[in-house]
Parts: structure tokens; C-alpha cells; sequence
């Protein structure tokens, strides 16, 4: 028996390209921080079985277009994106697609005296915002989302019921915290969006249902805060998250006379719970090929 060797999927670019835009129009600057990555799909064959590079746009000029393109303008990430994946689709006719992936850092001004300073800016906190745009056969799905953005509710959280078998030792509780640091992305069913917007209006209804909701479950609430999120943007199919379920353990102060009626925590980096769901309408068409390109879900 013998069997052919043939190229199996592939694609190449430039990974984590480190890009500061900052907007001096006035005294009054803009700072907009991004990792970029480019990687390029199509005809691709002869580069690998041949090693000719005729259809090899080198990743450094990859690179290049993305220092380039951000002179006129960052925008969204999502436009961003978009504005790079047209361009080497468009100009280079055997690329037939490929994968466009954005991290944004959150910069917030430093206050001084009560007034926002013009240009400097402090990290704001660990969250990213994130954007993965795709290109297959000419379609672009784009599916944006954050990471790490860390929330917690000091009660109205609840977790019983569960069942117990010999290696249960978790005891059932009515008041706990609930703790996580939220990733979540969610694919659009179009890439005709104010994306800024949505964004901040997704972010702020993960936010709201994350605290209001009365929770019985980090699940119960991931489903909450999907659900939401659904109900309120037609243009969404479908949201994943992947949740860390950051333990705070009651500490035992009776050794040194003291009660702890819910205020005195240890707080536990490992091991974590981690609930990871996706939230979608049932009817929407099949994206798996752009969540592929998407690590760290279910
Ligand atoms: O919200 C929770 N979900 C679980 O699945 C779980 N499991 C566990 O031990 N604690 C919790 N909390």
C-alpha cells in the first residue's frame, strides 16, 4: 500500500506585531495600543513542496503594511482588520483569505488636579479587547470579544444542590463571592458595525448582568450575561466565554477567638474552577471554521 504526501492546511504571516498609534492633531493626544497578527491563506503550495517564493509575501512586509495602514488611522481593531484583510486579498490574487487577529490595551488619561492630562496615560487594569477577523473564500466573519476582565460580586452569589457522592467535602452555600475574570468572544453576523459601539454596549451588559443577576452557579450567571447580550444584538449569533472561577475561601478565625461572619477571605490562585459554555440562537448558520481559529474555548 502506498499513499501520496500532500500539503494539508496551512497558513503563515506576522505574529504579534507591537503597534503605538498616537494621535497629535492637537495638544490633546490619543493613544491607541495593539498586537497585530497577519497570516495569509491560498495558493500556497509550491512555497512549502518547491520552495519557490513567488507567492511568498513576506511576513516582514506583513508587518510593514500594519505600520503602515496605522499612519492613517487605527480606528476599531475591528476596521482595522478589515482594512488589512481586503488589502491582501485584493492585491495578491492567490490569497484567498487568511486570519487577522488584534489585542487593544486599555490606556485610561492620568487625572491630575481633577482634570484628565493631555498626554499621559495610565494601563487601565489587565483587561484586553480583541478582534479575529477570517477570510474564506472571500467571506469575512468577524468574531470580537475581551479577555481578563476581572469582576466580583461580594454576595448575591448562592451554590447548592450539587450532588454528593464519598469525595464531596464541599459544604453548600448561601453567601459567597463570586469571582471571575471574564473572556468572551462573540461572532457577528455582518461586518457593517459602528464595532466601538457595540463593543461598549456588550461590555457594559456582561458588566450589569454579572452584578445583578443573583447567581446560583458562575454557569447560571455566564448563561445570564449570554443570554443578554443575544436578546439585545440581532447582530450577534453567538457569544463563548471561558470563566476562571476564582475561589475565596472563608478563613477559620476561631483559633484566635474571632468570628468571620463573611468578611475574612483567602484568596486561591490555583487550583480554579473554569466554566466554559457557548450562548447561541439556535438557528443561526453554521461559523465553526472562523471559531477554529479562535484557542482557549470549548
Ligand atoms: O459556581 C460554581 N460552579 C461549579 O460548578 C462549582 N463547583 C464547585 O466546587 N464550586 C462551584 N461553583
Amino acid at each position: 500500500m502506498s499513499s501520496n504526501i500532500v500539503l494539508g492546511a496551512n497558513q503563515y504571516g506576522k505574529a504579534e506585531v507591537r503597534l503605538v498609534k498616537i494621535t497629535r492633531d492637537t495638544d490633546r493626544h490619543e493613544i491607541e495600543d495593539l498586537n497585530v497578527t497577519s497570516q495569509l491563506r491560498g495558493d500556497l503550495e509550491a512555497i512549502h513542496t518547491v520552495g519557490d517564493n513567488a507567492h511568498c509575501v513576506p511576513t516582514d512586509t506583513q508587518k510593514n503594511t500594519v505600520y503602515a495602514f496605522a499612519r492613517d488611522g487605527v480606528g476599531a481593531p475591528e476596521d482595522f482588520l478589515l482594512r488589512l484583510g481586503k488589502h491582501f486579498v485584493d492585491d495578491f490574487d492567490w490569497i484567498t483569505g487568511g486570519r487577522w487577529a488584534a489585542q487593544k490595551y486599555t490606556w485610561d488619561r492620568i487625572v491630575v488636579d481633577g482634570n484628565e492630562h493631555d498626554h499621559s496615560f495610565v494601563r487601565g487594569g489587565t483587561e484586553t479587547r480583541t478582534a479575529v477577523l477570517t477570510i474564506d473564500e472571500g467571506v469575512p466573519t468577524m468574531i470580537s470579544g475581551l479577555e481578563d476582565l476581572a469582576v466580583l460580586k461580594s454576595t448575591a452569589s448562592e451554590f447548592h444542590g450539587f450532588p454528593v457522592d464519598k469525595y464531596t467535602t464541599l459544604a453548600e452555600t448561601r453567601d459567597r463571592i463570586l469571582a471571575t475574570s471574564v473572556t468572551a468572544r462573540w461572532c457577528y453576523n455582518t461586518t457593517d458595525l459602528a464595532f466601538d459601539d457595540v463593543f461598549a454596549d456588550v461590555r457594559r451588559i456582561l458588566l450589569e448582568v454579572f452584578a445583578t443577576k443573583y447567581s446560583l452557579g458562575l454557569q447560571h450567571s455566564l448563561y445570564a450575561m449570554g443570554e443578554a447580550v443575544l436578546q439585545a444584538h440581532p447582530e450577534i449569533d453567538e457569544i463563548r466565554f471561558s470563566m476562571p472561577n476564582l475561589h475565596h475561601f472563608l478563613v477559620d478565625l476561631t483559633p484566635f477567638d474571632l468570628d468571620n461572619p463573611g468578611e475574612v477571605f483567602y484568596a486561591a490562585d490555583r487550583p480554579y474552577g473554569l466554566i466554559e459554555a457557548a450562548v447561541r440562537r439556535d438557528d443561526a448558520p453554521d461559523s465553526a471554521a472562523a471559531w477554529a481559529g479562535v484557542a482557549g474555548f470549548c
